[in-house]
């Protein structure tokens, strides 16, 4: 098959969460290790989730004529106002998330629960350049910022979101769960249905 969707992300739990939840078009997406192309995103330096979404897809699509898949993610702690949200990655510089987590912890040694209210960001970008299509979907996720990590499931900063329905961590949720409640499954079971269309129609 010489048409597919490539998906621009070098987030390996991302990219997990991703195809799982676009299960039925795993066919029809390529991530950039299948396709071996070994390359540096560029510098995100958008000023909203959606720019810096849009700037990955571009930069895959410009280099390789196919439609694109990116997003672009964040953690937005009401108590840190500004520090992490677009620049969640960038976040105490190039350290772990071990280390990140700590520091975020550090900086709320101080705050009670109710000032610890925090949520997940996920914008989705469908891009193709050929057939002039641009889409953004966007996802949501409330919860809290725990005292301290729990679980080790999940990617960044599982552990320490706190998610009230569940009564635990999304770093002690499985994959299925997550991928119930997340953000990224808001915005990309969104996409799905312009997929859904797109596919079914033949477009791709
Ligand atoms: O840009 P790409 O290659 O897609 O991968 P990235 O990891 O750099 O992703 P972003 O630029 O979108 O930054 C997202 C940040 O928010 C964090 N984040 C986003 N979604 C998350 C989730 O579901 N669980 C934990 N952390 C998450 C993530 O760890 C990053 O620090
Ligand atoms: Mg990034």
């Amino acid at each position: 098959m010489d048409k597919f969707i490539i998906l621009a992300t070098k987030n390996e739990g991302k990219i997990r969460e991703i195809l799982d939840i676009l299960s039925e078009y795993r066919s029809w997406i390529k991530t950039l290790k299948d396709l071996n192309l070994d390359i540096e995103l560029p510098e995100e330096l958008g000023e909203s989730y959606e720019e810096n979404a849009f700037i990955k897809a571009r930069y895959i699509a410009e280099l390789t004529g196919y439609p694109v898949i990116a997003e672009d993610s964040g953690l937005e702690i009401d108590a840190l106002k500004g520090e992490l949200g677009i620049h969640s990655a960038r976040f105490g510089g190039s350290v772990g998330y071990k280390e990140k987590i700590r520091l975020v912890l550090e900086k709320m040694k101080d705050i009670p629960w109710e000032d610890r209210k925090a949520r997940f960001v996920c914008k989705a970008v469908f891009y193709d350049e050929k057939e002039d299509i641009k889409i953004i979907t966007g996802g949501k996720v409330e919860g809290y910022i725990a005292y301290e990590p729990r679980g080790e499931r999940g990617f960044g900063y599982d552990p320490i979101f706190y998610f009230p329905p569940l009564g635990k961590t999304f770093g002690e949720i499985n994959e299925f769960e997550k991928n119930k409640y997340s953000h990224r499954f808001m915005a990309f079971n969104k996409l799905k249905l312009f997929l859904e269309c797109f596919y079914k129609g033949g477009k791709l």
